[in-house]
């Protein structure tokens, strides 16, 4: 996203400790959800006060929403990069708690939404374009949630493999408390990704994974886009 920060905090920041403050390095923050440990991005530009906010959870969506407020930005876009098995999206929830904000998902998730995007589509806010999407939906899809380790395996060599080694890979889940890593450090560590296509569609179709615990009542809310109005 550039070498770009934040300018002048609004007040409230100043009464924050320097956790929240050093996010304002870069035009983003990195937020944690610790029942499912989903990560939830916010992603600002600090000209326009644009902004996109990837993988909302619901329980979490009123702490989101709050951030936004704080950081003096108008939230565009919450963005599901797919129809979740694991926990209920804010994105509903959003809308409403701050009027303007579109949800996002790929048209081929089926979920209702107020934008599909397809792949090759542009999300804009303020001077960044953000989202790179594989023929079907990634984002951190898994065999269990009926995604295609094929098309999984090839969309991740194809794109994200193309990108600059140093650019930043930061995850939709980590349940061992890893943050961030590198395009480079993915391409040439990733114990999966290193696996030849035929290996890595072994790997993932025996992976027996348990069913995730939210899935019968996450999956039929995120085809609706989560909740829709604020709860009280
Ligand atoms: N205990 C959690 C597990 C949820 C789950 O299955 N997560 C997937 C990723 C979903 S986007 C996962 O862990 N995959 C691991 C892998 O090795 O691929 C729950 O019950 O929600
Ligand atoms: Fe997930």
């Amino acid at each position: 996203l550039g070498p770009t920060s934040f300018p002048s905090p609004p007040p409230t920041l100043d009464q924050r400790g320097p956790g929240l403050r050093s996010h304002l390095g870069l035009p983003r923050c990195q937020m944690f959800e610790p029942v499912s440990c989903t990560y939830t991005y916010l992603l600002g530009d600090r000209e326009s006060r644009e902004a996109v906010l990837i993988d909302p959870v619901l329980e979490t969506a009123p702490r989101d929403a709050q951030l936004v407020k704080e950081l003096g930005l108008r939230l565009l876009y919450a963005v599901n990069t797919h129809c979740h098995a694991d926990h209920v999206t804010g994105s509903g929830l959003l809308r409403s708690l701050l009027p303007g904000c579109q949800s996002v998902i790929s048209r081929l998730s089926g979920a209702q939404a107020d934008l599909h995007i397809e792949d090759g589509d542009s999300i804009r806010f303020g001077r960044f374009v953000s989202w790179v999407l594989g023929p079907q939906e990634e984002g951190d899809c898994t065999k269990q949630q009926g995604c295609c380790a094929k098309t999984l395996y090839h969309s991740v060599h194809e794109k994200i493999f193309t990108l600059p080694g140093d650019c930043l890979v930061y995850p939709a889940h980590d349940y061992r408390g890893f943050t961030v890593s590198t395009v480079e450090e993915e391409r040439t560590l990733n114990p999966r990704l290193t696996l030849s296509c035929e290996e890595f569609v072994k790997l993932m179709d025996n992976l027996n994974l348990p069913k995730p615990q939210q899935i019968d009542f996450a999956v039929p809310a995120n085809m609706r886009c989560g909740v829709q109005t604020p709860t009280s």
